[in-house]
């Protein structure tokens, strides 16, 4: 039998599986396979936003790669990360390590505890990019885009393009436009084949709700709404500080509530370089013990689940928020 946790930050389900607990690791195609299976709405209680794959590697605690939904790779996933975070701080006792993912080395650490039961951990979201190539995004006019009006997406939404590697979309809207048609139309059209984002883009409305505080909301690249977007919070505090330096600033914390609870992000440049922090929730729900010949043929077929009673503890811990129910949780 092989082991599939449930986690998520804020919300944000994945699968984690780690590929040391076999003798041959599970090869790309199965892997995909697999993720499309158990992450759909039917698939594996109630599915999830995508598959966390955590390898060993020489130079860092482990690795982790990133798979959507829909089967394509993510270069990053900042709730994802914190999972992963939590996981290998459980196998190796460390409480600060560097995890690899595909672009980068990224430092990560053990925070306070939110609430009780609610374990968190504090992660390093980077590289961060504006350049056209690097989100990529074409045919809009310009190199980079930093609080601008793009007529060819809306006519007056002011959007910001941050690559942290994977891409981001942001938009500084108000409480009644987090909820209206626009993000998922936006959302939709920039993630289907189109000749401003060619490989998809993540897309964030947020709102401000006061010093150092917003609301997000993201449509994903490869998923659709999710209730939380670690590296599209990240990469929309950096914007609110470059765009709104009247409520924040570097090297202060920001509260970004979300659909699916709350984060802290803290913003740093160093040598001319921003990077961000993210601190939030790292919870288990699942264990799951599955044969393995069903990972192998992609699906769950005899699958036993065990719930470990963590989520009571992160909704009691939701539910005490000042902003909880701004946006519905999925
Ligand atoms: N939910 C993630 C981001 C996952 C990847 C994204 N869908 C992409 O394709 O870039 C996060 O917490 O950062």
């Amino acid at each position: 039998m092989a082991q599939l946790l449930k986690v998520h930050g804020s919300m944000n389900h994945f699968f984690l599986l780690d590929q040391s607990q076999f003798d041959t690791p599970l090869p790309a195609d199965t892997l995909v396979a697999l993720t499309k299976t158990i992450t759909a709405k039917a698939g594996l209680l109630d599915g999830a936003d995508g598959l966390l794959v955590v390898s060993p590697d020489d130079h860092a605690a482990g690795r982790m790669t990133v798979i959507n939904a829909d089967g394509t790779y993510a270069k990053m996933c900042g709730n994802g990360l914190r999972t992963v975070s939590r996981y290998l701080a459980e196998q190796t006792g460390q409480k600060e390590f560097v995890v690899q993912t595909a672009e980068s080395a990224l430092r990560v650490h053990q925070s306070a505890d939110l609430a009780k039961g609610v374990p968190a951990f504090g992660v390093e979201i980077s590289p961060v990019s504006f350049k056209a190539a690097d989100l990529p995004f074409a045919q809009l006019g310009h190199d980079e885009i930093i609080d601008q009006v793009l007529p060819e997406i809306h006519p007056s939404f002011k959007f910001t393009a941050i690559a942290v590697p994977n891409p981001h979309l942001i938009a500084f809207v108000s409480e009644a436009e987090l909820n209206g048609e626009a993000i998922g139309e936006i959302g939709k059209r920039l993630n289907a084949p189109n000749p401003y984002f060619p490989e998809g883009v993540n897309v964030t409305f947020a709102a401000i709700m006061g010093p150092q505080t917003i609301f997000a909301r993201t449509y994903e690249r490869g998923v659709g709404f999710t209730n939380a977007c670690g590296t599209g919070m990240s990469a929309t505090s950096l914007a609110l500080v470059l765009t709104h330096p009247e409520v924040a600033a570097l090297d202060q914390l920001i509260t970004v509530y979300n659909p699916g609870g709350k984060v802290q992000t803290n913003v740093h440049q160093e040598n001319d370089q921003y990077w961000i922090e993210l601190i939030g929730n790292a919870t288990v729900t699942h264990t799951i013990e599955i044969p393995d010949a069903s990972l192998q043929a992609g699906n769950f077929d005899g699958a036993k689940v065990t719930e470990t009673g963590e989520q009571a503890d992160y909704d009691r811990f939701v539910a005490d928020l000042p902003v909880h129910g701004l946006v519905k949780t999925i």
